[in-house]
C-alpha cells in the first residue's frame, strides 16, 4: 500500500482536516437523525471489512466523528483516500425512508 500522506489526501477531498499530527485525516459528518447516522455507519462498516481497512470513529445520535489512518503504515495511505470518497459519496445520497 502507497503511503501518500495527509496534505496530498486532502487536496482529493472537502471538509476534511489533517489529525495526528499530519498522520491521519479527520471529518464530522451530521445527518438528519441517529437512523440516517447508523444508516451511514453501516454502509461504511461493510465497505471497511471489504477493504481491510477499518475506520476510527464515534457516533453520538446525528453525528459521526470520523478519523482514518493505516496502522500498518503509520501514516495516511491510498486506503485512507478511498474510504475517505465512499464516505463522502455515502453522505451525500444517504436517504433513510421511515416504514
Ligand atoms: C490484520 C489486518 O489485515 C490488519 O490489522 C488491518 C485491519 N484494519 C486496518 N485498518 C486500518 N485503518 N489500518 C490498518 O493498518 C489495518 N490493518
Amino acid at each position: 500500500m502507497s503511503t501518500i500522506g495527509a496534505e496530498q489526501a486532502l487536496k482529493h477531498l472537502e471538509g476534511w482536516t489533517t489529525a495526528t499530527s499530519g498522520k491521519a485525516i479527520s471529518k464530522s459528518f451530521e445527518f438528519k437523525d441517529f437512523m440516517d447516522a447508523w444508516s451511514f455507519m453501516n454502509t461504511c462498516a461493510m465497505k471497511a471489512q471489504c477493504m481491510d481497512h477499518h475506520p476510527e470513529w464515534s457516533n453520538v445520535y446525528n453525528k459521526v466523528d470520523v478519523t482514518l489512518t493505516t496502522h500498518d503504515a503509520g501514516d495516511v495511505t491510498e486506503k485512507d483516500l478511498e474510504l475517505a470518497v465512499f464516505m463522502d459519496v455515502r453522505a451525500k445520497t444517504i436517504h433513510y425512508v421511515p416504514e
